[in-house]
C-alpha cells in the first residue's frame, strides 16, 4: 500500500517563495485533488513530488525520501502526467506511450510482452487505440492530452499524479478521465490529480486539498473544502454551491465584492 507523506514542505523559486510549510499524509486508494487559483503553487508541489525542484521538509513515498531515490525507481513508483508538456519528436503514439515503460527496463533491454501488453492496455483505458498510428506531434490539444495519460498510464505506478489532467479535453473525455483516475484510485492506487474544475473536484474526488499563495487552506472531503466562504476568500468569487444531490456542483456565479 502506497504511502505518499509530506513534512513541512516548503519550496523557493528564485526569490520567490512559493509552497510554504505543506503537511499531508496521502494514502494507496485516494483520488485527492489539488485545487487552487492560478499561482497557487499546484504544479510546484507536484514537481515537488516528483523531486524535480528542490523542496525543505520532507517528502516521502513509503518511508524513502523521493530525493534519494534513483531517478528510475521514482518513476516507477509515481507515474507523472506534467501540466501542458510539448512533444518535440515525431513519434507513432503506440511509441510515444511505450516511453512510459522506460524506468522497467534496462539501459540495453527491449520491451518484453509484459511491456507490450501495458502499453495496450494504456492505450484502451485512455481511449487513444484508434490514434496508435498517427504522429504524436501531428494531434490535436485533447488528443494528445489522452496519449500523455495513456503514456502514464502505461507505467503501471502504484502512484499517478496529474497536472491538469482535463485541460484541453471535450465533456465526454472530461468525464472518462475523471472516472478513469477514480477507478486507478477504486483499485488501490495512489491518484492526485491538479484540478481547475471544482464540479468535477466535487464529484470525483475522495479527498480535496486547497492550496492559496503556497499556503494549505483546507484539506479534507469535497464538502469540507469547497464552502462559499473559501471559495471567496482564495478565488475571490460568488458561487453557488450544491453538495446535498447526487451531482454535486459548484457554479461560480460572479467576483465577490467588498
Ligand atoms: N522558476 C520560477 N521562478 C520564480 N517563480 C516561479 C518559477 N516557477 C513558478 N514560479 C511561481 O511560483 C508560483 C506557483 O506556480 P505554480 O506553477 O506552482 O502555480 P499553479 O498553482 O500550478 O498555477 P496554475 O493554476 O496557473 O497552473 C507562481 O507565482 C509562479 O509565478
Amino acid at each position: 500500500m502506497v504511502m505518499l507523506t509530506l513534512e513541512g514542505v516548503g519550496v523557493t523559486l528564485g526569490r520567490r517563495t512559493v509552497l510554504h510549510d505543506i503537511h499531508a499524509s496521502l494514502t494507496a486508494g485516494t483520488l485527492v485533488g489539488i485545487v487552487g487559483p492560478n499561482g497557487a503553487g499546484k504544479s510546484t508541489l507536484a514537481r515537488a513530488i516528483m523531486a524535480l525542484v528542490p523542496a525543505r521538509g520532507r517528502i516521502a513515498i513509503d518511508g524513502q525520501p523521493v530525493g534519494a531515490l534513483p531517478r528510475a525507481d521514482l518513476a516507477r513508483r509515481i507515474a507523472y502526467l506534467p501540466q501542458g508538456q510539448t512533444l518535440h519528436w515525431p513519434l507513432t503514439v503506440e511509441r510515444l506511450v511505450g516511453l512510459g515503460r522506460l524506468p522497467h527496463l534496462g539501459p540495453m533491454s527491449r520491451l518484453a510482452e509484459t511491456d507490450a501488453a501495458a502499453i495496450e492496455k494504456a492505450m484502451e483505458r485512455a481511449d487513444v487505440i484508434d490514434l496508435r498510428h498517427r504522429i504524436a506531434t501531428q494531434l490535436s490539444g485533447g488528443e494528445r492530452a489522452r496519449v500523455l495519460l495513456a503514456r502514464a498510464l502505461a507505467v503501471e505506478a502504484p502512484a499517478l499524479i496529474a497536472d491538469e489532467p482535463l485541460a484541453s479535453l471535450d465533456p465526454g473525455h472530461q468525464i472518462d478521465v475523471m472516472d478513469l483516475l477514480h477507478d486507478q484510485a477504486r483499485h488501490g492506487a495512489l491518484v492526485i490529480a491538479v484540478l481547475h474544475d471544482l464540479t468535477m473536484a466535487a464529484r470525483y474526488c475522495d479527498r480535496l486539498i486547497l492550496i492559496d499563495e503556497g499556503r494549505l487552506i483546507a484539506d479534507g472531503s469535497p464538502r469540507h473544502v469547497l464552502t462559499p466562504d473559501h471559495l471567496a476568500m482564495v478565488y475571490g468569487i460568488e458561487a453557488k454551491v450544491d453538495m446535498e444531490s447526487a451531482w454535486p456542483s459548484i457554479i461560480p456565479m460572479g467576483r465577490r465584492h467588498g
